[in-house]
């Protein structure tokens, strides 16, 4: 795990390219933990998106990729996949002009890809983070192309570290596992809450006692995962009385294929980013 402490650019303005779900989440968190916000640009085509991240962390708001990215020294392309070949394209004058340091956040689209479409001999770190960054508490897996030296690696692992932890990978492919994993892992974790949450109001409980119940309950789980030294099987042990009702409950779960299900679901996220790689070829 990378601890460069400053999210800050010294040197210029950090571009986003794309104000959707996830620029949210990394905006917020890097301006709450001290991003000067005259330093963020953000290029989003939605105009009530732009208006909301303006208003809401008084960053820099553009309509279109070129007017945000020039003059800034760092790009975030926070685009959907199948639209960065043309969001690329836009910028790829501008990009061998400048020569910033390119970060992607796409899921699949590979560094070589990116390189090539913006041009080419360009330093590209792909990130993947996830919503939670929105709060601080993110997770980033990063790789970086053969161009990205080693202060260009520092700077885009301090301006991950603000939302959260980062963890470099060596080998590009694996960037389809960590999305699969923790990229979109949040999602899991909220179908899980709103199964349990429905399932309580089933037995009887009032939604907003439900609600209650289920969000603390992984809200401490996560905790205890977290600030505990000791392996998830052990923590479920301890929950576990013999012939108790998690038994029961655990029973349900292995007899219905749980351990398999998740391995199946992020074997379909990892093959899907694959071939989100492909399609964009
Ligand atoms: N959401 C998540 O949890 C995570 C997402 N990612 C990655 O982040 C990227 C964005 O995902 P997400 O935020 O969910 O998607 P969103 O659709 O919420 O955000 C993308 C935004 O980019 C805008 N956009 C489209 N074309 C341009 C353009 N030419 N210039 C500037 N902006 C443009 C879109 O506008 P419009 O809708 O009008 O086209 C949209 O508002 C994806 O590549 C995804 O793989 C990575 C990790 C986690
Ligand atoms: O669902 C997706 O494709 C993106 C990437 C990881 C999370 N959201």
């Amino acid at each position: 795990m990378s601890q460069t402490p400053s999210p800050s650019s010294p040197t210029g303005a950090i571009a986003f390219i794309g104000g959707g779900n996830m620029a949210r989440s990394l905006i917020g968190g890097l301006i709450s933990r001290g991003q000067s916000a005259d330093g963020v640009h953000v290029a989003e085509p939605a105009q009530a998106l732009r208006d909301a991240l303006e208003r809401d962390f008084h960053v820099r708001g553009f309509d279109n990729a070129t007017a945000a990215a020039t003059g800034a020294d760092v790009w975030v392309l926070a685009v959907k996949p199948q639209v960065m070949a043309s969001v690329c394209a836009e910028l790829a004058g501008i990009a061998q002009a400048q020569r910033p340091l390119v970060i992607s956040i796409a899921a699949g689209i590979t560094a070589d890809q990116l390189d090539g479409w913006l041009g080419g001999g360009l330093a590209v770190v792909r990130a993947m983070p996830n919503t939670p960054a929105l709060l601080g508490v993110g997770i980033t897996g990063l790789f970086a192309n053969d161009s990205t030296d080693g202060h260009q690696r520092d700077h885009a692992a301090g301006l991950l570290d603000a939302v959260g932890p980062t963890v470099w990978i060596d080998d590009e492919s694996r960037m389809d596992a960590v999305t699969a994993v923790s990229g979109s892992g949040p999602a899991y974790v909220f179908l899980l809450a709103e199964a349990m949450q429905a399932a309580g109001v089933a037995q009887g409980l009032a939604p907003e006692a439900a609600r209650a119940l289920v969000q603390q309950t992984l809200l401490g789980a996560a905790t205890m995962l977290t600030r505990l030294d000791e392996p998830a099987d052990v923590l479920r042990a301890r929950v576990t009385s013999p012939g108790g009702t998690t038994q029961a409950a655990i029973e349900t779960f292995e007899a219905g294929g749980f351990r398999e299900l998740v391995a199946r679901a992020i074997a379909a996220a990892t093959e899907r980013g694959r071939q989100l790689s492909a399609a964009n070829h």
